[in-house]
């Protein structure tokens, strides 16, 4: 009976729309730069240096639409830096993006965010001294400055700002802060705050989403419903990408997991088979750790180790320091006696 309900559960947490992102992916070979059946985003040799230090290279990237995608990797492996070029808040040295066949590269992050692009940030953006709405009503900037012959005339202009100020209070009412309306943003806590950028996001009704680390600073009462609201973007046919260390987080929500490592990326897949690829396995440990070592690096670890019982036993035998390699062999016996 267990085992049903289980079952159950887990056919209703199957909505339509997951599993359209997961049959997208279906049969898709697990491998860097792989071609989605329908991708939203598409990624070609985007690079950005800061000085000697080749931060991005990313040769190519499809996001598929309608899915949730994870970019994960170890801390300086690029992600931060990725979504600044993408977004328009830092500029590539080189290299094209498009976003629904539109090219992206060159325009500033609030023609982006008109496209249909948002991002949130890692430490988020809330101004702390305007309050909760009127930080959701600048979120809406990207609308008005398309309207901007509109708002000449003012029964428009009015018109618009309560259509703004109706879908801020629809969404505060959705994201449970609706009571925090008239709060400033700076009384909020960080799980609050992170509700409030990804409300604010939503002002210009992307259709894609870009979240910095959504579980960062998120007390545990608050990660569920950080979850939920998540899952519901994708089930609002919204495309997510998102960059997160919680693994947990990884595996819970996503349909695809794309890992960057030094910039690149350098592995794509499922997340139940992405964390024990070894690729994987070895950009989070240091490349490498389990290759057979060669006679030289086995004698040099030898040599190494030799050297360092040397210099402990030396130091800490009441002669004083070993004088020679045989003084310092004697003190290694004296100690294991
Ligand atoms: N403005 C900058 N100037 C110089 N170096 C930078 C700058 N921004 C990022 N870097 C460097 O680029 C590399 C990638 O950094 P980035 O923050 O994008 O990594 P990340 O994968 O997001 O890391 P984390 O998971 O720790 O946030 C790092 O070595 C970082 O020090």
């Amino acid at each position: 009976m267990h085992a049903d309900q289980k079952a159950g559960g887990e056919a209703a947490a199957l909505t339509p729309r997951k599993a359209a992102a997961l049959k997208a992916f279906e049969g898709l070979p697990h491998e860097p730069g792989v071609p989605k059946p329908d991708p939203i985003l598409v990624v070609d040799k985007v690079v950005r240096r800061f000085g000697g230090l080749t931060a991005v290279n990313v040769d190519h990237l499809e996001i598929q639409r309608g899915s949730i995608t994870a970019l994960i990797g170890p801390n300086g492996a690029g992600k931060t830096t990725f979504f600044n070029q993408l977004t328009g808040f830092d500029t590539a040295d080189s290299g094209t993006w498009t976003f629904n066949g539109k090219r992206m590269n060159g325009l500033p992050a609030h023609r982006v965010a008109r496209a249909g692009m948002v991002r949130t940030f890692q430490l988020t953006k809330a101004l702390s001294k305007l309050t909760v709405l009127e930080n959701m009503r600048l979120g809406a900037q990207g609308q008005r400055g398309e309207r901007f012959f509109q708002s000449l005339i003012p029964a428009l202009w009015r018109r618009q700002e309560e259509e703004i100020t109706r879908r801020a209070e629809e969404l505060l009412e959705r994201f449970k802060l609706a009571a925090k309306r008239d709060d400033f943003a700076g009384s909020l806590s960080g799980g609050q705050r992170k509700l409030l950028e990804m409300a604010r996001a939503l002002m210009v009704e992307p259709e894609m989403i870009m979240l910095d680390e959504p579980m960062a600073g998120v007390n545990p009462a608050l990660t569920q419903s950080l979850l939920g609201h998540v899952k519901d973007l994708r089930e609002q046919g919204m495309t997510v990408l998102f960059v997160e260390h919680d693994m947990d987080m990884v595996r819970d929500i996503s349909d695809w997991v794309v890992v960057m490592a030094q910039g690149a990326v350098i592995a794509e897949g499922p997340p139940e088979t992405i964390m024990s690829d070894e690729r994987v396995i070895d950009a989070y440990l240091g490349a490498h750790h389990d290759a057979p070592l060669s006679v030289e690096e086995e004698e040099e670890q030898l040599h190494e180790a030799e050297a360092e019982l040397e210099a402990e036993a030396g130091v800490t035998h009441e002669d004083g320091p070993a004088a020679s390699p045989d003084r310092a062999e004697e003190n290694v016996k004296e100690r294991a006696e």
